[in-house]
């Protein structure tokens, strides 16, 4: 790739030729038009004035006072034939107490300072606890409580004459992920009596041990091996729920091995699909594996979370990347932040040198043993490190309410070849912040036109304003971020 000089702006490098997303080639540097013409398109605007714009999403929305940020979030509820009727006192509820669950389930959510619903548990709830049990399809946005909707649900489910038998289980992509749901079911379930749980993760359960607890939480290919070698009973289980379902179902192996479990299950009586996205190449498959299910799903552009102020930032080339992020480091340490790479090495390159260059900085990635990927996650959770430098394999789900700033360092990519932009993926690993009515910041790198472009194309499929950071005016950029990241701070759990 040729690149032109660090000091143009990639609108400059770009020109103002409309993009054709494959192959337009790299227009000459100082190419005639303005950026802002170039992005003028329905959906991705830059704004005159980045920092009204961020004023207006941190604290505008941190006053609304809702619990949630667009507190418009409408769900579209499709109902199965048995439990059809929209009027019924099933289809929505106003709080956890009509809801009809256990006053242990109860005293838990509350000591979690649950005091109202989100849409989604407001919504799924009602149907994911009436009998007899039927299966479901949830969409709700990231950070908007799904967890706690599932974990309500099998925990009243379960039949406590019998706790050494495995009686649900979830399944989650990837460990640190079904650590973390493992951590909710133990809160929600604090003062349910004789409640089991169990970790189904690489490591958590040795050779000659047996599955012997009522609620289990792993990683796909873990629960088959042990369901394969005898050492996990299932014949028992009462609810499946597969968390980020659409990654789950999609993905070559894991769709595999997430149908084999299920398919070794001999009969199931509620199957539950949740995610942030459901891409229609997804449902026909999410369908066919919770069949005559109840579906709760969003439109395309009611998928971001409006708390999070989206930004990107030209950078000068691909190598150029690490200096922006080490000039960035300041604005990293304001909360916490995490940094997704495409690449293993990529992640523990830039580790390796902030590190040398004095900074503090935590990294994990496939790569890592499973204790020291627990170790560190832990030690970012508790803000022993406050910059996370990762893979996709922290895209999903993770949920560490202190993250203020998210970084695309690598614009996401998918395709054998990585031909494509990963929509989903980037509005996952954006959703590390903003968690239930926080704000945040996320701020993707864009070095040539092809990284643009992709950015561009997310941007458009989910119809997201993006506001341009400028890396010659330091000054403004850290205006605008610490802006966002201050309301974050300020603006805790607006539901209380
Ligand atoms: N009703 C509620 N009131 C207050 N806080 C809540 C409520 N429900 C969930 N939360 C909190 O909101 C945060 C986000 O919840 P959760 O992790 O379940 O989101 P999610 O929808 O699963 O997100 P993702 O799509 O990223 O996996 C958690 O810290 C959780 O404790």
């Amino acid at each position: 790739m040729s690149d032109s000089t660090p000091s143009s702006s990639l609108a400059d490098r770009i020109g103002t030729k409309p993009l054709d997303p494959v192959s337009a080639p790299f227009a000459p540097s100082g190419a005639s038009g303005s950026w802002a013409d170039e992005v003028a398109s329905p959906t991705v605007k830059a704004t005159d004035n980045p920092l009204e714009k961020a004023q207006t999403d941190g604290a505008a929305e941190v006053n609304n006072g809702s619990g949630l940020h667009d507190a418009q979030y409408e769900v579209e509820v499709k109902l199965s034939d048995l439990q059809g009727d929209t009027s019924s006192p099933l289809y929505s509820v106003s709080s956890f107490e009509e809801l009809g669950i256990s006053p242990q389930i109860l005293k838990g959510i509350y000591e979690l300072n649950f005091r109202k619903p989100s849409k989604i548990q407001e919504k799924a709830l009602p149907l994911l606890l009436a009998n007899p049990p039927t299966n479901m399809i949830a969409q709700s946005q990231s950070g908007t409580g799904k967890t706690a909707a599932f974990v309500i649900t099998i925990l009243s489910r379960l039949d406590f004459t019998k706790p050494q038998q495995p009686q649900a289980l979830i399944l989650a992509p990837a460990r640190e992920l079904a650590r973390q749901i493992e951590s909710v079911v133990h809160d929600v379930g604090k003062y349910v009596e004789d409640l089991t749980i169990q970790p189904a993760v690489p490591g958590a359960v040795e050779r000659n041990s047996k599955v012997a607890s009522m609620v289990v939480v792993g990683t796909p290919g873990t629960v088959m091996d042990l369901i394969k070698r005898r050492q996990f009973d299932v014949s028992n289980m009462k609810v499946l729920c597969l968390d980020e379902a659409d990654n789950m179902l999609d993905q070559q192996g894991l769709g595999d091995q997430c149908l084999r479990v299920k398919n070794m299950i001999p009969r199931v009586q509620q199957v539950l699909l949740f995610s942030a996205t459901f891409p229609d190449q997804v449902m026909g498959f999410a369908r066919d594996f919770c069949p005559k299910a109840n579906e709760i799903k969003l439109k395309r552009d009611e998928l971001t979370v409006s708390g999070i102020t989206q930004m990107y930032m030209d950078c000068p080339s691909d190598a150029g990347k690490y200096d922006i992020l080490a000039d960035l480091y300041g604005l990293l340490t304001v909360g916490s932040s995490i940094i997704f790479c495409k690449r293993k090495d990529t992640a523990s390159g830039i580790a390796e040198r902030l590190t040398a260059a004095g900074h503090e900085v935590l990294a994990v990635h496939s790569a890592f043993d499973g204790a020291e990927r627990d170790a560190i996650v832990k030690k970012f959770r508790e803000g022993q490190g406050k910059v996370l430098i990762t893979t996709n394999v922290l895209a999903r789900g993770i949920d560490v309410s202190t993250v203020s700033m998210v970084i695309n360092y690598d614009i996401p990519m998918k395709g054998r070849n990585d031909e494509e932009p990963d929509p989903e993926t980037y509005l996952h690993r954006i959703g590390r912040t903003g968690r239930f009515g926080r704000v945040g910041v996320s701020i993707s790198f864009v070095f040539d036109r092809r990284s643009y472009q992709a950015l561009l194309s997310i941007a458009q499929h989910f119809g997201i304003d993006l506001v341009r950071l400028d890396k010659d005016d330091w000054d403004k950029t850290e205006q605008i971020v610490k802006r966002v990241i201050r309301s974050s701070r300020a603006g805790t759990n607006l539901q209380q």
